[in-house]
């Protein structure tokens, strides 16, 4: 399985470490909601900390586009960080330049530095050549831990491994040999929950994962795209209508695979995208022009158990609604509910995935039940179809 060098193969007491991580995690005005993605990855830091290595921690927020955007700044994640790890985490407010510089060099052994949000700056995404130089300068060994990120060929998440010695670091070893173990066999049927908001960024992948299910459950801003491409009207719901034709080819694909596309039948709508907004139940057919559909509705919730309950795999990712504003969280959280009792009775093997997905099983009470609860959303899906995620390429070479 572990066919990349890892920490245990790592030489870090002394060296500047540059940890690649996912804190890209579920933010409201400032405030963490959901520490799952902090949490796993300290067990790396800690490692190279009591080593003696000098963490420089890189990692996104968001997608703010190449443009320094304090709305999608790290600063709120470092003290978050800093009293789960108990020790000081110091934060640099640019991932690269002097003020960058100025913080790793300053560092002693066993000392924690988190850099500003890599994204701020256009060669991330790029995976620029002197971006990549940049952050190279700042680090002499690199360890990437953000098995949810290595799906981006970016400077941080590939671009790196190609300059200094890498190395996989323990959150993205757990999550290969837990997918494997997981899903590398799965025993059918196998049922796919899509759903979330992400829509342009996901679909494609939706192509090569019905080949790979019996059914695909599509909810959340992805099934409204999907309802729309079959002509129904879903008033001003989040729904990207350019993908109308993308999202006939799935469902083409899907019936030549034999594989079930399950969309909702019903949804909860509301006119306001707010805590408490007044909401009604209507079928899909009937969404008035002003208002959007927020969650699915309890017909389409008893179908998605359906399908859960004659599966004997579940791979799910992205919610069914936007759970973070009640009572938008119904449809997830029944549904989520279920699968865990039917883990817990023995009869399904389920995984699940994604930021927000991890965020919601929580809410739900949910997630210890799952059979394994990955950090990885877009990552996930692509490992699942089958696809080389770039940043774990680059560890193998
Ligand atoms: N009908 C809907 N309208 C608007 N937003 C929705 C709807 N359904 C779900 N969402 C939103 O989708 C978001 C989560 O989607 P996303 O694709 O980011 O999932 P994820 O689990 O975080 O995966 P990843 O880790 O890849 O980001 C939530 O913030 C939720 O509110
Ligand atoms: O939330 C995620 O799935 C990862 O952090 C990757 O984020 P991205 O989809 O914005 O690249």
């Amino acid at each position: 399985m572990t066919t990349f060098k890892t920490l245990d193969d790592a030489d870090v007491t002394g060296k500047r470490v540059l940890l690649r991580v996912d804190l890209n995690v579920p933010m409201k005005d400032g405030v963490v909601t959901d520490k799952t993605r902090i949490e796993r990855v300290l067990p790396t830091i800690r490692e190279i900390s009591e080593k003696g290595g000098r963490v420089v921690l890189l990692a996104h927020f968001g997608r703010p586009k190449g443009k320094p955007n304090a709305d999608m700044s790290l600063a709120p994640v470092a003290p978050v960080l800093a009293e789960m790890l108990g020790q000081p985490v110091g934060f640099a407010d640019d991932c690269v330049g002097p003020v960058a510089a100025g913080i790793v060099s300053a560092l002693k052994d066993g000392n924690v530095v988190l850099l500003e949000n890599t994204r701020f700056h256009e060669g991330e995404e790029k995976n620029a050549p002197d971006f990549v130089d940049a952050l190279a300068s700042l680090g002499d060994v690199y360890v990437n831990d953000a098995f949810s990120a290595a799906h981006r060929a970016h400077a941080s998440t590939e671009g790196l491994a190609h300059h200094l010695p890498s190395y996989a670091g323990r959150t993205m070893q757990a999550e290969l040999e837990a997918l494997e173990k997981g899903l590398g066999n799965p025993e059918r049927p196998v049922v796919a929950v899509v759903g979330g908001a992400k829509v342009s960024s996901k679909i494609d992948l939706l192509q090569n994962l019905v080949s790979r299910v019996d059914a695909l459950v599509i909810g959340g801003g992805m099934a409204n795209t999907f309802l729309a491409a079959q002509g129904i009207s879903v008033g001003k719901s989040l729904c990207e209508h350019d993908l109308a034709d993308t999202a006939r080819a799935i469902v083409e694909a899907a019936k030549a695979a034999g594989c079930a596309i399950v969309l909702p039948v019903d949804a909860v709508i509301a006119r306001e995208f707010k805590a408490g907004a007044a909401s009604e139940t209507v079928d899909v057919h009937a969404v008035p022009d002003d208002a959007m559909i927020l969650d699915a509705g309890p017909k389409s919730v008893e179908t998605v158990n359906q399908w859960l309950d004659k599966a004997k795999t579940l791979v799910w990712n992205g919610p069914l609604g936007a759970f973070e504003i009640q009572p938008f969280d119904k449809a997830t959280v029944a549904a989520a509910r279920h699968a865990a009792e039917l883990t817990r009775a023995g009869k399904l093997v389920s995984v699940a995935g994604g930021g927000d997905t991890v965020a919601a099983l929580n809410q739900a009470g949910a997630a210890a039940d799952f059979s394994y609860v990955s950090t990885a959303g877009g990552a996930f899906l692509e490992w699942m179809e089958g696809k080389p995620l770039p940043g774990v390429e680059v560890l193998k070479a």
